[in-house]
């Protein structure tokens, strides 16, 4: 059954419904060459898990004639697998253990594991921090196991490895260990055991090692055994996210898999959105025994009287103890993006089966991921970390992110369906003294289908140059030419702004930054509409156009009016010059005040070398090169 359908017609197989228990996912990191590989060959073997046969058989037939089983190799073999789409999942290796199920979540590389970890697709209870005991813990294992504490996996287990070389030597592998234990009481990571080694051989992996009877600690296996299945979230408040709704001979089921808590025929559940009150009446019991009850990690559906009819992303509950709702949500940061992240961008928030329209209201901290210190920022730097406020236009059901568990483990996509980060929920966003809550919207306009409607992109042409240089002459002559060539484009001028927008400001260093701030925005907010912007400002300051850029983000140029000063005097249209040369004008850029002369623009225009026709010709040429639209044909 194609549980993504919605609401589709039943096709129902036998085992559609059939409940399962929850495997427990296990995380194996640590540095590279450490041993991951060979440890999830060795581990896969010695629980005789391994479903394919000739792998085993392979492993056997090496050991019998003596030769040494290249553990890795097994992992490869299943990669191949995978490649090749022969199992299912790419990223989840099944292990049974003493009739109990785990999953390996398979994380090749550090960015893969990164992604993994926060996507949900490694709701993981506990990790194997594999560290090579000759080398003690590297860079790698470092930055491992602080991922571990910032996504909070409760469970970590440490692997000293290769400790055969090390001759067993009960001193040489105390030392090794005591590094380990003081970098992770460092980065405060409890941890459940330090299990001394070697996947290779197999020393303390399923079999208590002969050659460490010095050693009274689990073995790996052992230790794997005291974490607790998902199955204790089955005493916590009862959740479940509507997966999707089916009708089977006009019964219609609630679908979706119960993430904490236990639900039994009879029980009230509360549909979340509406807050609509129902009786189970049912519970998943078509072709599979009747249930009288579904507890956590089973994937179940529920019949309900009345027969309310929720939708895909809902969430139940029980009425005793509600979910928490807040429409402004902090909400810890995995950035992903190449580029960095800024305040006021907009995403969709995927929460288990919902999806919501939210905008980053604030960037509160960013995580220094060498001393995991927090400090202020402007922007989340490409794949940092950062505690940041989402702001949705609707309140949003959650349980704060909670370790091991699915609680509030978000993801923000954007809008071209891409996972841009992991955002586990922490809470409601308090408002700051004097803050006020603002829930931004974005468009659902993509910005390639305005510009096919109006034949060309978008774009922010900020012209920087001193009074007089000719600034509003030219953008208003580019204009009309623009105009005449199909672009429709608005020039934003500084006089004309501070007329009415900007009438409350001076010439001062902080009224000029705002002055641009306030244009940058209005630039801003025209051109996500697809406007083609031309900015005339004197702009004088360097960083402020940096944060213009900034804020203006994707299609910003700088354009010099690289007009000299003498020129711009001996000009003077406005008689401002004179003025200013006397103090009747305090504070004139040129005169009295600064100016930067931009180091690297998109383009630089001298006025006092070219007509005003010619100047504004290649103004208007450099923005249509820019903007057009090329036909793809
Ligand atoms: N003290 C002082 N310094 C600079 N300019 C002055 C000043 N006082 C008035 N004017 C007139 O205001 C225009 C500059 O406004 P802007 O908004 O472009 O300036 S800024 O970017 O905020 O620096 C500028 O217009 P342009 O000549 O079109 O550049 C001036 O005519
Ligand atoms: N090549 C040229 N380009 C632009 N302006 C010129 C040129 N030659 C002379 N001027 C004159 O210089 C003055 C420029 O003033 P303005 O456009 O208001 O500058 P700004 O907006 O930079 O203060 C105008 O009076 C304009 O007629």
């Amino acid at each position: 059954m194609d549980m993504n359908a919605p609401h589709s017609a039943p096709a129902p197989q036998a085992n559609a419904l059939r409940l399962r228990d929850a495997a427990t996912p296990i995380v194996i990191v640590g540095h590279v060459d450490h041993g991951k590989s060979t440890l999830i060959g060795r581990l896969l073997h010695d629980t005789g898990s391994l479903q394919d046969g000739k792998l085993a058989q392979i492993v056997e037939s090496s050991r019998k004639r003596g030769l040494a089983v290249e553990w890795s190799f097994l992992l490869d073999s299943l990669q191949i697998e995978r490649d090749q789409g022969v199992t299912v999942d790419s990223t989840r290796i099944p292990f049974r253990m003493d009739g109990r199920e785990f999953v390996i979540v398979d994380a090749p590389g550090h960015r893969q594991f990164l992604r993994n970890m926060i996507t949900g697709a490694a709701d993981a209870e506990a990790a194997v921090l594999v560290v090579d005991a000759l080398e003690g813990a590297q860079e790698q294992t470092r930055r491992h196991a602080m991922l571990l504490r910032l996504i909070g996996i409760s469970h970590v287990i440490v692997l000293m490895n290769k400790v055969d070389l090390l001759g067993y030597d009960q001193e040489k592998v105390a030392a090794a260990e005591a590094s380990v234990r003081a970098l992770l009481g460092q980065l405060e990571i409890p941890v459940d055991a330090v299990v001394p080694a070697s996947a290779r051989e197999g020393d303390n992996i399923a079999e208590r090692s002969p050659n460490m009877p010095w050693y009274r600690g689990p073995t790996l296996t052992e230790a794997l055994a005291d974490v607790p299945a998902p199955s204790s979230r089955s005493n916590l408040a009862f959740r479940m996210p509507v997966q999707d709704v089916y009708r089977f001979d006009d019964v219609r089921f609630v679908a979706g898999r119960v993430e904490r808590g236990q639900i039994k025929v009879g029980d009230t559940v509360v549909i979340g959105a509406h807050r609509t009150m129902a009786r189970v009446a049912e519970i998943g019991a078509w072709h599979a025994p009747v249930q009288a009850a579904a507890i956590a990690g089973q994937s179940t559906a529920l019949r309900l009287e009345p027969d309310v009819i929720p939708d895909r992303g809902d969430l139940l509950h029980t009425p005793d103890a509600p979910p928490l709702r807040a429409a402004r949500i902090r909400t810890r940061l995995f950035w992903l993006r190449q580029e960095p992240l800024r305040v006021g961008e907009s995403f969709t928030l995927r929460l288990a089966t919902a999806e919501h329209q939210v905008t980053v209201a604030s960037i509160d901290a960013v995580v220094d991921m060498d001393d995991l210190t927090e400090r202020p920022a402007q922007e989340v730097p490409p794949e940092g970390i950062a505690e940041i406020t989402l702001a949705a236009s609707e309140a949003i059901l959650f349980d704060p992110f909670s370790p091991g568990s699915s609680d509030g483990r978000g993801v923000l996509v954007d809008r071209l369906q891409r996972i841009v980060g992991g955002a586990p929920l922490i809470g409601p966003a308090e408002l700051a003294p004097g803050e006020r809550s603002i829930h931004p919207t974005a468009s659902r306009i993509e910005a390639s289908d305005r510009a096919r409607a109006r034949g060309h992109e978008a774009g922010v042409f900020w012209m920087t140059g001193l009074p007089g240089s000719g600034k509003s002459t030219i953008a208003r002559a580019a204009e009309t030419i623009l105009f005449s060539r199909g672009i429709d484009a608005v020039v934003l001028d500084g006089d004309t702004l501070r007329a009415g927008l900007c009438a409350d400001l001076g010439f001062s260093a902080e009224a000029r930054a705002e002055n641009m701030r306030r244009a940058a925005h209005v630039s801003k907010i025209l051109s996500d509409s697809g406007q083609v912007v031309i900015a005339a400002l004197v702009s004088p300051s360097a960083a402020e156009r940096a944060e213009v850029g900034r804020i203006v983000g994707e299609g910003f140029a700088e354009i010099h009016v690289a007009t000299d000063l003498a020129t711009c005097e001996a000009r003077d249209p406005k008689g401002l010059y004179a003025q200013a040369r006397v103090g009747k004008i305090r504070d004139f850029t040129g005169i009295d005040a600064p100016y930067d002369a931009p180091t690297a623009p998109a383009l630089s225009i001298s006025t006092a070398d070219v007509s005003v026709e010619v100047a504004a010709a290649q103004l208007a040429d450099f923005i249509e090169q820019k903007v057009r639209v090329r036909d793809a044909g």
